[in-house]
């Protein structure tokens, strides 16, 4: 174990954790830790920001004008960063998940805990990345972090809550301690694949929601829009064995406002380009990070329909982003559609589609 500065966090105890992935979220979580008195191994695959880190204390690309305090030790060697970790958090992006935990699994992995930051879906066979986690190292414990956790707030150190989702409960206690300080609150949950998924799902309704903020519509809108993404969103992950009261909570409905309302959401702001007449490919270069739902958005629609699942929203979303048809297209559509029952749970929803 390191030499580490004081602690700031709720409990005693300070450990060595690697965060993988030197992006926006990654360095939010890297920050929090450094605070609390961790030591930090700090893992991007760039030398050249490794390097900037070291020097600055600035991820200049992701976080601009943001100081990162405390023990944090940028590397671009996995493997020590990995060895040296009791506990491992990784914020690398759906589509790179499985590689990066591959490529140093067998030696390095070895019970340590290991929490997925990821909100996305890999392609092949819509595996969750706790599932990922599950099948490449499965002599570690594993978890999931997610909920309204904007990085661009994280950083300034604005009130946030999450969630810990995990079967272990030494797991939830060590994520809740490892990271709980008087900005940030960790509640836990035991419904992995339900707070996973609604981390995954809100980001096709941020998309959504941005398009509408584009087109100038009301908070009557809007409000419609969150409402019935979370029917939508939750319709489909109870299909898939999620409990429905996970989307009462910070993961569930929590995320889908925050990412819904926020121009902070790259989700949000890959939306209201398109709405605004942007492209997609435009859209997405020019945000220069990573927006899940994109990719999110072809899987879910294409599970739904394979599994018979009604998502007017998914479908309506796709039609414009991958099919070219007019916004005011879809929306007609969508308005048009069967008027049907509010909480299906209280009345069940009429099948016509
Ligand atoms: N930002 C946020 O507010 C939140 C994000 N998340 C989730 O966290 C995950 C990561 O997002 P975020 O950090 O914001 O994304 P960013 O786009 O800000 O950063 C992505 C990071 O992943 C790295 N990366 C991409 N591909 C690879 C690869 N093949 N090997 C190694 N590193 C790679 C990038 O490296 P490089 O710069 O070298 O390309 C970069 O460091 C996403 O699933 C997101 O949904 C969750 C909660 C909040
Ligand atoms: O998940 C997030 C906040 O909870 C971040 O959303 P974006 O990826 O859309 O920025």
């Amino acid at each position: 174990m390191s030499e580490k500065p004081a602690s700031r966090n709720n409990g005693s105890n300070t450990y060595d954790v690697a965060v993988l992935g030197g992006g926006s979220f990654g360095t939010a979580m890297a920050k929090v830790l450094g605070e609390n008195g961790h030591a930090v191994h700090f893992w991007m695959r760039d030398e050249g920001q490794a390097e900037e880190i070291r020097s600055t204390r600035i991820n200049h690309r992701y976080m601009p004008g943001v100081t990162l305090e405390g023990d944090i030790r940028p590397t671009t060697d996995l493997a020590e960063a990995v060895g040296k970790a009791e506990i491992v958090l990784v914020a690398i992006p759906s589509k790179a998940f499985r590689a990066v935990i591959r490529e140093h699994s067998t030696e390095f992995f070895d019970g340590q805990i290991v929490v997925s930051l990821t909100k996305g879906i890999e392609e092949h066979g819509f595996k969750l990345m706790s599932e990922i986690l599950i099948e490449e190292l499965p002599r570690c414990r594993s978890g999931v972090l997610s909920g309204p956790n904007l990085a661009a707030e994280i950083v300034n150190r604005e009130l946030t809550a999450t969630v810990i989702a995990a079967k272990d409960p030494e797991v939830r206690r060590t994520v809740q301690e490892l990271l709980g300080c008087e900005y940030f609150r960790v509640y836990a949950n035991v419904d992995v694949y339900g707070v996973e998924l609604a981390g995954a799902l809100k980001n096709i309704y941020a998309i959504v929601a941005g398009l509408a903020s584009a087109l100038n519509m009301g908070e009557n809108a809007r409000a419609m829009l969150i409402t019935r993404g979370l029917a939508e969103m939750s319709r489909f992950a109870v299909s898939l064995g999620a409990n429905p009261m996970t989307f009462m909570g910070l993961a569930g409905v929590g995320d889908l406002i925050a990412t819904c309302t926020s121009s902070k959401s790259r989700n949000f702001r890959v939306g209201y380009a398109i709405g605004k007449g942007k492209k997609l490919d435009e859209a997405v270069q020019e945000l220069g990070q990573v927006a899940e739902g994109i990719y999110t958005l072809k899987l879910v629609r294409e599970k739904s329909e394979a599994i018979g699942i009604y998502m007017p929203l998914v479908r309506g979303l796709y039609e414009i982003l991958y099919e070219g048809a007019s916004i005011n297209a879809v929306i007609s559509s969508l308005m048009m559609a069967v008027q049907n029952s509010d909480v299906e749970f209280i009345l069940p929803r009429t099948i016509a589609q």
